[in-house]
């Protein structure tokens, strides 16, 4: 188990050393408008789990869009406190 803010650091290491295989080194390669798409598709998701799915199902699509936001905001070159400045 790991937090939102352990993710990113960890997201963050994989985007600066690129190792072989990471799906988050591909995603990043694939570009904004590819990620972007990925977090349209898995906020679709996370609503159709909440909706129709059991609580730990919504849970899973939710942890996938958190990934998927936290990909975009490396695309952008954004930090955590960029966005926890708006909350
Ligand atoms: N938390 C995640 C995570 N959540 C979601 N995903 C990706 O998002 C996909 C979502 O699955 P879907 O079923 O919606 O889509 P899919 O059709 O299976 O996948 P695609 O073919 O669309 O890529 C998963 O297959 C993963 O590729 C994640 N990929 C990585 N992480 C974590 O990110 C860290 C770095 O991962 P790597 O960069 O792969 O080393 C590790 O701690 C991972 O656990």
């Amino acid at each position: 188990m790991k937090t939102f803010e352990e993710l990113f650091a960890e997201l963050a290491e994989k985007a600066r050393t690129r190792p072989e295989g990471s799906g988050t080194v591909a995603l990043l390669d694939a570009g904004v408008h590819a990620i972007g798409k990925k977090v349209v598709e898995e906020a679709a998701e996370a609503w159709m789990a909440a909706e129709h799915e059991s609580a730990d199902r919504a849970a899973e699509e939710i942890s996938q869009l958190l990934y998927h936001a936290q990909v975009l905001m490396l695309a952008r070159g954004l930090g955590l406190e960029d966005v926890y400045k708006h909350l």
